[in-house]
């Protein structure tokens, strides 16, 4: 390995309460919300086909008329304990929010801008009232912060003159201080999510990277940051040039997730996915495929199978409002969770071999195991294949009353679980209380005691 002054500092996850608890959660909700509401993907009656948050990038989108939007920001029905509670009847242990996109436009009385929702109609700060909802509730907030600043005279995305770096020197500053500013404002946020850190400007600026993300942990010991924010001095980006993960968790699934568990390298990571194919901000004509709510669980359970958190992301309306497709969404996916939560919350990598069923979900440091059924077998048999020296003492489904399954052993550690009823409309999970052999029982079943 190459020595690194600006890689990563720390070989292996954190083991801090803090992090502990971020495990734990597993389940977050993203809010994309901003001036991109308001056109919604849509502009003088035309459609742009990108993604919606990224609308003043449109060739047929006047940057000046877009940057103009903030006259037209207030929210008049934006009701932040509505959007807690919804959250929290999701299941949502966290939720990341959106304080200022790559337009600029900061959802916070920033006092190192005047392009905030203060200049807005709305002129309060829709931050404060968000966390505090959001805490009140029990979920724990996050803050997505984009480094691109269009709106910034001082952004630079690749320095080419000496007046270039002089102009970005002064950014840098601007983006420390808002950042410290967010912290000062917002104690309780556990964490920032950083984004747009790809350009030149950033990528070759390992060192100050480095150094801000250390004067954002002074600040607020304990602090969860994602690897975007970081590059060493080489360039490198999430992973240093001796291919270390860098920052507390690995931040590049999005709208993707690990196949298998040998895909994490052991790190903790978090998947962010949107309920659209590509769509982060609100866009008023939803095309291509939308994730059903059991896509979605589903999603949700491979992501706590492989040991990772899995996000799943809002548009709210310019109004302040969600469209119906995402109140449904979480709606169902809530009513999942009341049923089967146990499975998620704290839950981890099983360590047992994949079977066509669906996924193996260890609650973290215990011999419990639940399977998570999400392709049900036309012969009802459902095959448990378990590691050697570990035998299956119990089997009953999460539902209520709990239906007792007895599984029929086979061969050495294997055992089949026959379905009474097939016809699921929605992930079935059972637990399985696995004990380690102490090797008197030659993996024969025990009858239940
Ligand atoms: C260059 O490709 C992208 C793709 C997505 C993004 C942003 N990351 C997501 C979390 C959204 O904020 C999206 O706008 C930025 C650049």
């Amino acid at each position: 390995s190459i020595t690194l002054q600006h890689g990563a500092h720390r070989i292996g996850n954190r083991t801090d309460a803090g992090m502990a608890r971020w495990r734990s959660l597993r389940l977050g909700q993203f809010i994309h919300w901003g001036l991109y509401a308001i056109p919604g993907g849509e502009w003088k009656g035309k459609t742009y086909n990108g993604a919606a948050e990224w609308i003043r990038s449109w060739k047929e989108m006047p940057q000046a008329e877009y940057d103009n939007l903030y006259k037209q920001f207030n929210p008049v029905n934006y009701q932040p304990e509505q959007w807690a509670l919804q959250a929290k009847n999701m299941g949502a242990k966290y939720m990341i929010i959106t304080t200022k996109h790559h337009d600029g436009f900061c959802l916070w009385p920033s006092k190192y801008s005047r392009y905030t929702v203060a200049s807005s109609p709305w002129k309060k700060d829709i931050i404060g009232p968000m966390v505090d909802a959001y805490n009140k509730n029990g979920i724990d907030v996050y803050l997505y912060f984009s480094i691109i600043d269009w709106n910034h005279p001082d952004w630079r995305a690749s320095p080419k003159t000496p007046a270039d770096s002089i102009a970005y020197g002064r950014f840098k500053v601007f983006v420390k201080n808002q950042l410290q500013e967010l912290l000062t404002k917002y104690p309780t946020i556990k964490g920032f999510w950083f984004d747009g850190t790809w350009d030149d400007s950033w990528k070759n600026d390992g060192a100050f990277s480095d150094e801000l993300e250390q004067y954002l942990q002074k600040i607020h010991p304990g602090l969860i940051i994602g690897s975007r924010l970081r590059a060493d001095e080489k360039g490198a980006r999430h992973f240093d040039s001796n291919g270390r993960l860098m920052g507390d968790y690995e931040q590049g699934w999005e709208r993707k997730l690990p196949e298998k568990i040998a895909d994490i390298h052991g790190n903790d990571w978090e998947g962010v996915m949107t309920i659209p194919e590509n769509q982060w901000g609100y866009n008023a004509r939803w095309a291509g495929h939308i994730k059903s709510a059991n896509e979605l669980i589903e999603m949700l359970v491979k992501s706590t199978s492989l040991a990772g958190n899995f996000v799943i992301n809002f548009g709210p309306k310019s109004d302040g409002t969600f469209r119906t497709e995402e109140v449904q969404r979480m709606q169902e996916i809530g009513q999942w969770m009341k049923v089967n939560g146990a499975a998620i919350y704290n839950g981890g990598y099983a360590g047992f071999e994949k079977q066509d069923w669906g996924y193996y979900i260890r609650k973290n440091g215990t011999d419990s195991v639940f399977m998570v059924v999400c392709n049900v077998p036309v012969s009802g048999d459902l095959r448990v294949k378990l590691p050697q020296q570990t035998t299956l003492t119990h089997a009953a489904t999460l539902e209520n009353p709990a239906q007792a399954i007895t599984p029929e052993v086979t061969g050495k550690n294997e055992y089949f679980l026959r379905l009474e009823t097939k016809n699921f409309h929605t992930p079935v999970v059972i637990l399985l209380q696995t004990s380690r052999n102490t090797g008197n029982d030659n993996g024969r079943f025990e009858k239940a005691k």
